[in-house]
């Protein structure tokens, strides 16, 4: 695909580094709803919160959900992660993604915020159980090869297990190492359900540039 046609949803200047799937089409949507998904980095770690019930639930996620009616999406954010994880952080725009899955009508538009510090106490809730994972090993993966990247075993890197992509969305593997890497990016996947877990039909990610 030419870097200048993006899918449906996304827009600006956007460079491709992975794209795939077995779908030709991009599946058509009327209504789009927005959502957010912080992630905090400290040092040589990042926070996760193992989502406990609701939509992805047993998945680790960044923390998020709705923007509320009269939020802008950064509130929306700080709110949700001071909810899920009990602290405050200066979050920042890493990205911004669109997925749509089986299931639900409407398109997800969820923009991604990042943070290098924190105040408070990440806080177990009813909704998230925060844990933090190693950096050590974080790599870019620029093609459509998981391969060893989705091993069922977690590995540990000193004292923290390294980000457990087996256990997330299928997607984040593709865009997290950039978001690490303090790069802008975007992107799009389809979803399909097949048994209790959701798969890509069809996707694409791209950097800001
Ligand atoms: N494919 C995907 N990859 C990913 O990394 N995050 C995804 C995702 N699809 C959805 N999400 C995120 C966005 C958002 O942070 C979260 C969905 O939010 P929630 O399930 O918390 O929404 P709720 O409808 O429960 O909202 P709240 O009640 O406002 O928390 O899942």
């Amino acid at each position: 695909m030419d870097a200048t046609v993006l899918p449906p949803g996304l827009n600006g200047s956007l460079k491709v580094f992975v794209e795939g799937g077995c779908d030709t089409d991009w599946r058509p949507y009327t209504q789009t709803r927005l959502y957010t998904n912080a992630f905090v980095i400290n040092d040589d770690k990042l926070l996760l919160g193992f989502k406990k019930r609701g939509f992805g639930a047993n998945l680790y996620n960044g923390f998020g959900g709705k923007v509320e009616p009269g939020e802008t999406p950064i509130e929306a954010a700080r709110r949700e992660l001071r909810e899920e994880a009990g602290i405050d952080a200066p979050l920042e725009h890493a990205g911004t993604l669109v997925f749509l899955t089986e299931g639900t009508e409407w398109a997800f538009h969820i923009d991604v915020f990042s943070a290098r510090s924190y105040t408070g106490i990440p806080t177990e809730t009813d909704e998230m159980r925060p844990e933090w994972f190693s950096l050590a090993e974080n790599s870019v993966n620029g093609d459509d090869d998981r391969s060893g990247l989705t091993s069922s075993t977690t590995t540990t890197t000193g004292s923290l297990p390294s980000i457990p992509y087996s256990r997330m969305w299928a997607d984040d593997i593709y865009w997290l190492p950039h978001l690490v890497e303090g790069k802008r990016f975007a992107g799009r996947a389809d979803f399909a359900k097949d048994g209790d877990t959701y798969v890509m039909k069809k996707f694409w990610f791209g950097l800001v540039c």
